[in-house]
């Protein structure tokens, strides 16, 4: 199975690579944008887009999966539909041919005939990489492609993606906003428990290259399965801030009052904000906050499943956080619920019926868990 964490990790790079041509050119990007509707929108949001990016990053990882793992068919999920809209009104079914010209004639028919735009986009959706990762390629995992599913999120954070502002994550710390809030997410779960054992985070617009005109992105993997918890990287939190007095806490600028109320009359606590729920997770794999908490059900599956899979890997988790809120209120101290990713909300409807709908809470160190929980029970 360590055959498919290094084909995960090649078909997140060919899709950083999608989403950056597809942002390259303005003209080109503004016809890439849709409006999703009824059932597939998000509803916190007013207005909830996908771009043509988002449909064919997830339709590309969807083939290239299944053609070296055909145990994977209709086991890999994903956020969107496969449906895209042309400027003349025509919906097409966005699917990765097995012959280039076949991929490059559907994609002129969604691109108004653009041939230019089409063929561009082809040829990183077929390119063939070889991406070298060593830690990776010298990992051994005994765990059957039969036993496993897919959560793909093609672009979590669209709309950064889709406002693209130019900002450069920092050497240590995260940006709030911008385009390095945009990221690929594809986390493996074993069919039968929910648990999530493989994930891979690729981030395409990390900094700008060397010349300034593109950008450079960044890839993350994790795996926890049985005796295996191995990372892409070691480092668990840098250097600055290894010695915290307080508890920083990330959340999203739209979080409830209430709970910004709570946790800002603590003098112990630091409150911070950032864009994409993805990326709020990545920060505190990276030690770079405590906990992310979100008390609404608006992230999904596909938004926590490959994180979730790389905090497992450090020692973390994300739990369900009414969960462990009404556990504490009634001071049962069993193990702390993680969230799995098998089993829909069967009283929801649409795209609710994978909503992590009781909030999540993402940590590293479980004792932040704790206090977080501690601090807010019975307050909000
Ligand atoms: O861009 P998609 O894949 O649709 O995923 C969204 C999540 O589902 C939302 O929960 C995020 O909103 P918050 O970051 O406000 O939690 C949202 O973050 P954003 O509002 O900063 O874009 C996204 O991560
Ligand atoms: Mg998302
Ligand atoms: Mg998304």
């Amino acid at each position: 199975m360590a055959e498919l964490l290094r084909l995960l990790l090649d078909v997140s790079e060919k899709a950083a690579n999608v989403a950056r041509v597809c942002r390259q050119e303005a003209a080109l990007f503004e016809l890439l944008v849709q409006e999703k509707k009824g059932a597939d929108k998000n509803k916190k949001f007013l207005k909830d887009f996908k771009t043509l990016a988002d449909v064919i990053i997830q339709e590309m990882i969807r083939h290239d999966v299944c053609a070296q793992f055909p145990e994977l068919n209709g086991f890999i999920h994903g956020e969107e539909s496969n449906t895209f809209e042309n400027g003349l009104g025509e919906s097409v079914t966005v699917t990765v041919c097995a012959k280039e010209e076949e991929t490059a004639a559907l994609l002129a028919k969604v691109l108004d005939g653009d041939q230019t735009a089409a063929s561009l986009l082809t040829k990183a959706i077929h390119q063939k990489l070889q991406f070298r990762d060593e830690k990776a390629e010298s990992l051994q995992l005994s765990l059957s492609p039969d036993d496993v599913a897919i959560w793909i999120d093609p672009i979590d954070g669209t709309s950064q993606y889709i406002e693209g502002k130019e900002e450069e994550e920092p050497d240590e710390g995260f940006c709030p906003s911008g385009l390095p809030c945009a990221l690929v997410l594809i986390g493996v779960y074993l069919r039968a428990t929910g648990q999530p054992v493989m994930g891979v985070i690729n981030q395409p617009f990390k900094c700008k290259d060397f010349m300034g005109q593109g950008w450079r992105g960044q890839h993350f993997w994790g795996v926890s399965y049985g005796d295996v918890n191995v990372c892409s990287f070691t480092q668990r939190r840098p250097l600055c801030l290894q010695k915290r007095d307080h508890l920083s806490v990330l959340l999203s600028s739209s979080e409830k009052p209430v709970v910004k109320d709570v946790l800002t009359t603590l003098s112990n606590v630091k409150l911070m904000y950032a864009s994409g729920a993805g990326y709020k997770i990545l920060c505190v794999i990276q030690g770079l906050v405590d906990v992310y908490l979100l008390s609404e059900g608006s992230t999904f599956k596909w938004d926590s499943c490959a994180p979730h899979a790389l905090l497992r890997a450090l020692g973390g988790g994300i739990s369900d956080l009414n969960e462990c809120l009404h556990s504490y209120v009634n001071g049962s101290d069993g193990p702390r619920p993680e969230l799995t990713y098998h089993e829909p909300n069967n009283r929801s409807q649409g795209v609710d019926r994978w909503a992590n709908r009781g909030g999540i809470i993402a940590y590293l160190d479980s004792s932040m868990c704790d206090k977080t929980v501690a601090a807010l029970a019975g307050k909000i």
